[in-house]
């Protein structure tokens, strides 16, 4: 058998926790292969492993069927395995050529004049069907442009064996389907592909093997053709996972928040968003659908003060609260889970019990007197932690980044929940979590809409705004094309609406 990399009973083990306990991972050649597992099942740190970051404390890698000692990355391109992150590593000023150059001098393999690698960079986006333009400045393309610079990173530096981290989480449903293509063609030209993935969907539409793993342990290998969603659903999280959303009708009270006729420019002259209109009610789940970056950020940034609204009012519980400090928003009962977890969602350098009192640390019981009261702060974080299965090694007393990133995003979703708001903004909550997390989440949301709250939810995610969204607007360039029944509409409307047709119009 043709095995490019095999991974074999492979033990980490960090302070209080086993990341990977005995597993065994073997990738054949020209196959894609997904890595399926819960948040905190240990894919990320055995992909680091493979990737020369971390060394196994136990067990052994063989490449091409020798036995190899990964010491750092490195070795690892030396070896041709090429690794794609969760979070990019790219200089935002600095071009595409630019940015896969640097770093590659260390392999003296390859040429250092600009030209040169812009025209080799050129050849291999053509070869791939990648499509960049070497010239470009990052901070002037897409995620999804990025992404791929990443992956011809990769390709630059002959890399046979890539690993791609959770590559879907920051794409559109567009950019995820030429993702499809574009690995499909790298299968083609002889290399061989390991994903981590939390999408089932996804792992049917492009994977031929996937290996699950669960707390840290190999469940087992199946080939994705012969096996269900549901199946590999129920292997990862050991239970059989409920993929609908079970909710009652929604019996919605008075108008909680108004927004008013609200513009928003980004940067001089560009309105971001336009005359927008909307009102949410107590009681009632709102999504918000449309492509990303048509307005959604304005929305939520607006509501909760990070942006101030140029024009317009909105009224939360019929004050105005347009000019209002973030501060006394949350105060007032208007809580955030932001999109981007590691810009506005924590401080990665503080423990989780720091995290978790962020929005509350000045006020009784968590200081008294000027001093912080830390076993009321503990408390606090013990009971958020055990509440939304925040798993790590060492519970509250954990530092941020320490976590996996499905379990950062449980703590940020925990701590807003307890505050108990009126009003719960929720952005892309549930983007890298693991399928029973997403269950979890959702149950959530609707609860608190039970209570007499009110969610207003901004998803990409298709599926979700239409399972847990009571009424559904959808934005279009900044502005709102029309708000739906969620229970009367579906994909194909609300797709439409997206790109800006109004119902009846599409004639
Ligand atoms: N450097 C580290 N120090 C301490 N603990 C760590 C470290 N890296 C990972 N861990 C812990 O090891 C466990 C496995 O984490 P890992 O990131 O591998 O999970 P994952 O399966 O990739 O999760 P996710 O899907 O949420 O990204 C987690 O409990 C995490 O908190």
């Amino acid at each position: 058998m043709d095995y490019v990399v095999e991974m074999l009973n492979i033990r980490k083990e960090f302070t209080g926790i086993v990341a990977n306990d005995d597993i065994t991972l073997r990738l054949k050649q020209g196959e894609i292969h997904a890595l399926l597992g819960e948040n905190g099942a240990g894919k990320s740190t055995l992909m680091a492993i493979l990737f020369g970051m971390y060394q196994p404390d136990r067990g052994s890698i063989k490449i091409n069927g020798k036995e190899k000692k990964i010491a750092n990355p490195n070795v690892a391109t030396k070896l041709g395995i090429g690794m794609v992150h969760q979070h990019f590593k790219l200089v935002s000023n600095f071009t595409v050529t630019e940015n896969i150059m640097l770093g590659s001098e260390l392999h003296n393999l390859y040429v250092l004049d600009k030209k040169t690698a812009s025209k080799r960079i050129e050849e291999l986006s053509k070869k791939y069907g990648l499509n960049v333009d070497p010239h470009a400045k990052i901070e002037d393309i897409s995620v999804g442009m990025q992404q791929r610079v990443e992956i011809l990173k990769m390709l630059y530096r002959q890399a046979d064996v890539l690993i791609l981290d959770e590559p879907t989480a920051v794409l559109t449903p567009q950019e995820i389907e030429e993702l499809g293509k574009i690995l499909k063609n790298l299968i083609k030209e002889g290399k061989s592909i390991i994903i981590i993935t939390h999408k089932l969907k996804e792992i049917k539409a492009m994977a031929d093997r996937c290996t699950v793993i669960r707390r840290g342990k190999t469940i087992g290998t199946v080939t994705v053709a012969e096996t269900s969603k549901e199946k590999m659903a129920e292997m990862m999280v050991g239970r059989e996972v409920n993929f609908k959303v079970s909710k009652t009708e929604a019996t919605p009270g008075e108008v909680v928040l108004k927004m008013e006729d609200v513009s928003v420019k980004r940067g001089k002259d560009v309105v971001a968003l336009k005359n927008m209109s909307l009102e949410l009610k107590k009681g009632e789940i709102l999504g918000i659908a449309g492509v990303d970056g048509n307005g959604q950020s304005e929305i939520v940034e607006s509501i909760t003060g990070l942006t101030q609204a140029d024009s317009g009012k909105i009224l939360f519980e019929g004050k105005d609260i347009t000019k209002m400090p973030v501060r006394s928003r949350i105060a007032n009962g208007i809580a955030h889970i932001p999109e981007d977890r590691h810009k506005h969602g924590l401080v990665l350098d503080y423990t989780i019990e720091e995290n978790m009192v962020l929005e509350l640390y000045h006020k009784k019981p968590f200081s008294k007197r000027g001093f912080l009261n830390f076993p009321a702060i503990r408390k606090h974080a013990d009971h958020i932690i055990k509440s939304f299965d925040v798993r790590s090694g060492e519970g509250g007393k954990s530092i941020a980044r320490s976590l996996s990133g499905g379990n950062q995003q449980k703590a940020v979703i925990g701590r807003e929940i307890e505050l108990d708001p009126t009003v719960l903004i929720a952005v892309q909550p549930t983007r890298g979590l693991d399928v029973g997390s997403i269950e979890y989440i959702h149950k959530r949301l609707v609860e608190q809409r039970d209570k007499g709250k009110a969610v207003l939810l901004v998803s990409l995610e298709l599926d979700e705004v239409i399972n847990v969204s009571d009424r559904i607007a959808v934005v279009n360039n900044g502005q709102l094309v029309g708000i739906v029944d969620a229970k009367e509409t579906n994909e194909n409307e609300l797709g439409l609406m997206m790109a800006g047709v109004m119902k009846g119009e599409e004639e």
